[in-house]
């Protein structure tokens, strides 16, 4: 079904208007997941010899140093240059591949809980010269930094070679710190950049890195063949078999890992590989012994599910256990409590009970204990803080079993609305070897430092081990993923925002060729749940009946149950609602792949948040949908940092500037304060309490507009029964499939 001629109030779209909205702009999967670089990059480790510096065409190397001499001028920092018409070649079929893993494996009956990692002969892969990694990261901006003292990593690259002699240690180390001061910024610089290994494609990771058959039969069969860019820099820092920096010592620990890289950019897998890798591990050192060996924290619940639904489909058949943190759930032994954790089973999409519980499940969990049996526990701060602090008079109950702790989304986690809980989750991972890892498309240097002072603390107070601490960056730093296109309009007033939402819902003539359409599935943000909840009775009687009416509209909050936020995330999953209006509670993480569209129909509160809003469309390298923001004469003085984003990352691309020069000139700096201000309560003239200061009908209800909501209801509720009563004569299909379908049918995300 054509959901967009559906909407469009004019039956009769002009061939033109047609043609440029035939194509749903997010369909289908992108031929290459990766942002940057290009085929030939794909396949340089795999072509290239030994000692064979990979060479990048003049093209790309200009494109680079345009990049970069952007990067300088804006951030000072590392970052990186769309190339979203990137194509890359020799990409097996999933199936295909699956099938391969299957035929290495033939021969092996492997155990639903033994998975053989060691049973095949690879050959190991050629180590790259430092040339040829130091060009791949360029041409895929992947910039890895190593965030220790300098003194630190001086003496560790001078003792590269003394590595078990203490006392020329001891003598160096003061040396490379009498050195620091005389170095210059440059050289510091350099001293700090580091050239890992990328991981060039995910057969590596069985052949290099040993992973775990069936995880990798796994990521095959999910139809994962190429990384993306994350994944090529994260990777190798953390499965854990090889040094991250091969011109200094192999370090005794793996790192903790700040990460940073695009929205849609496939953070998700790549920690969950490793975790689900290192589980595979621990249960064959240990068969008899189940515990939780990892914590992954994520900040709202929709993104806890989504990821144990990933971890799930990567997990099938390994044995490893994930399940989604839930009220009631014990994970630590409290005597005279009576839980059984498997009685408050994960209400998921997933198949985990199918294929990885069942043993857990006939085991007699109340005989030892009622804690969790699972591996890998994925929480929002306060849903673990509540379990380990039930016994409220005394201090919060350690988790001394867990050696991985992930915060995804870590700099909202470290931000002050949740930074109380989160860092009582990590201060309750008591083990000294825990390794941590921060994940976001955008990171601020607050975070950094604060993360580095927690480090330090532990490693006083716990005697923690000192892992180094590295920071990789894919792209350009908090910025906007580079293939979305950007719509900033100027609504004056809130009506204009609801007129101009009305106007991109049904378009009545042709479409010019610059101008936008809005096609479903899209995402609808507002500042507050109030204007949520009235901007979707405002619209629920758009959607004509005979496109499946209010139904095809809903809003999601967190004032909602927990069942009916699901419904809702599963509805629009399913292609059965078509637009929901939220807050942001749905901005980070949450992964719908085929969404068309974003409207900030209130704007972001914060440069951040407008990178997480808008990167819901776009992801995994598809050719993305469209930004449409808003913008009124109160939010006048918030608006710059959300224009010079949207500048930048069309400069980058080297598009049309869609925000004229002029308006970023006059459009007037925010101070700190102001700017700290903004993020906490939005703009004050919508914040308050009294929801929509919009316009206040005779009987004193607010509403957006003036423009009658009751009478579209009216009109919508008379088509209605016009159309059940023909229904009931005509005895039809259901409505919304007598439509006709074309190229263009839309029939759900892909999930
Ligand atoms: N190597 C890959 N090839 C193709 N698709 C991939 C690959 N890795 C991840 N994906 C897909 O990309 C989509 C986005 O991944 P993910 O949700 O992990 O992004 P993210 O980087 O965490 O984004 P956000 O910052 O918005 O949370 C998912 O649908 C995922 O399945």
């Amino acid at each position: 079904m054509d959901a967009f001629r559906l909407l469009t109030r004019s039956t009769k779209l002009k061939p033109a208007a047609s043609t440029t909205v035939g194509r749903l702009p997010s369909a289908g999967k992108a031929e290459n997941p990766q942002l940057f670089g290009s085929a030939d990059n794909g396949q340089i480790s795999r072509k290239r010899k030994r000692g064979d510096a990979a060479e990048i065409s003049p093209a790309q190397e200009e494109k680079n140093d345009e990049f970069e001499a952007t990067q300088r001028l804006l951030f000072g920092g590392g970052g990186g240059l769309s190339s979203s018409a990137a194509k890359t070649t020799g990409l097996q079929e999933p199936s295909k591949k699956a099938r391969k893993y299957k035929n290495d494996t033939e021969g092996t009956q492997e155990s639903h809980h033994h998975d053989d990692s060691d049973g095949e002969q690879q050959d190991q892969p050629d180590l790259m010269e430092e040339s040829e990694r130091r060009s791949i990261m360029k041409t895929h901006k992947i910039k890895v930094v190593d965030l220790r003292d300098l003194d630190e990593i001086l003496a560790d690259k001078t003792n590269v070679h003394d590595e078990n002699d203490g006392n020329t240690k001891k003598k160096k180390k003061k040396k490379a710190s009498n050195q620091t001061p005389s170095l210059s910024k440059k050289k510091q610089k350099e001293a700090r950049q580091l050239y890992p290994e990328p991981l060039m494609s995910f057969q590596d990771l069985r052949k290099r890195y040993r992973i775990s058959r069936r995880l990798a039969e796994n990521i095959a069969e999910q139809g994962f063949s190429v990384p993306t860019e994350v994944q090529m820099g994260s990777l190798p820092l953390l499965l854990g078999n090889t040094s991250f920096d091969k011109t200094t010592v192999k370090h005794a620990h793996e790192p903790d890992l700040l990460a940073v890289a695009p929205t849609g950019s496939g953070k998700t897998l790549a920690f969950l590989i490793p975790l689900i890798n290192k589980t595979v591990n621990y249960h064959r050192e240990k068969p008899e012994k189940r515990e939780i060996s990892s914590i992954v924290v994520a900040p709202t619940k929709e993104l806890v599910s989504q990821i144990v639904n990933e971890g799930r489909k990567l997990a099938v058949g390994t044995g490893v256990k994930i399940t989604a943190m839930k009220k009631g759930m014990q994970v630590v032994a409290h005597p005279n409590t009576d839980h059984d954790e498997e009685d408050e089973s994960v209400e998921s999409d997933s198949d985990q009970d199918e294929d990885g519980d069942e043993q857990l499940k006939s085991t007699d969990d109340r005989k030892d204990t009622t804690i969790t049996k699972s591996d890998i526990i994925v929480t929002t701060p306060l849903a673990l803080v509540n379990a380990i602090s039930v016994n409220k008079t005394k201090n919060m109950d350690s988790l001394p079993s867990v050696r991985h702790l992930v915060l995804d989304e870590a700099d909202v986690l470290l931000d002050p609305l949740f930074r109380e809980q989160t860092l009582a989750v990590w201060n309750a991972c008591t083990r000294p070897s825990l390794g941590i890892s921060f994940w976001s498309a955008t990171m601020g240097s607050s975070i950094e430092e604060l993360t580095k002072s927690t480090l330090e603390a532990r490693h006083d107070s716990l005697k923690a081990d000192k892992r180094p601490l590295l920071r990789l960056v894919i792209g350009l730093k908090d910025s906007a993923v580079p293939n979305i296109q950007h719509k900033l309009i100027y609504a004056a007033t809130e009506q204009g925002k609801l007129l101009g939402l009305r106007q991109l819902l049904h378009p009545t003539a042709a479409i010019a060729p610059n101008e936008i359409r809005l096609r479903p599935p899209f995402l609808v943000f507002t500042q507050t749940i109030p204007r949520a909840v009235a901007l979707h009775s405002e619209l629920l009687y758009d959607i004509p009946i005979e496109a499946g009416g209010s139904s095809r509209i809903a809003v999601l909050h967190s004032d909602l149950s927990e069942t009916r936020r699901s419904e809702i995330m599963k509805g629009f999953r399913k292609g059965e609602i078509w637009i929901i209006i939220t807050t942001d509670l749905l901005a980070r993480g949450v992964d719908f792949r085929g969404i068309n569209g974003v409207v900030n129909y209130d704007i972001p509160t914060s440069s951040a948040a407008y990178v997480h809003r808008v990167g819901r469309t776009g992801r995994a390298g598809r050719e993305g949908g469209v930004a449409v923001t808003y913008y009124t004469k109160e939010d006048i003085p918030y608006v710059k940092s959300i224009a010079n984003l949207i500048h930048t990352s069309e400069k980058l691309q080297g598009k049309e500037q869609s925000v004229q020069k002029w308006l970023l000139d006059s459009l007037p700096d925010l101070s700190k304060k102001d700017r700290q201000d903004l993020k906490k309560h939005g703009v004050k003239a919508r914040a308050a309490s009294a929801k929509l200061k919009v316009d206040v009908d005779k009987t004193g209800k607010a509403r957006i507009s003036t423009k009658s909501g009751y009478d579209r209801r009216m009109e919508n509720k008379k088509k209605g029964a016009i159309a059940a009563s023909r229904n009931r004569t005509q005895n039809p299909a259901p409505a919304t499939k007598t439509h006709e379908s074309g190229d263009d049918e839309w029939e759900g995300l892909d999930d």
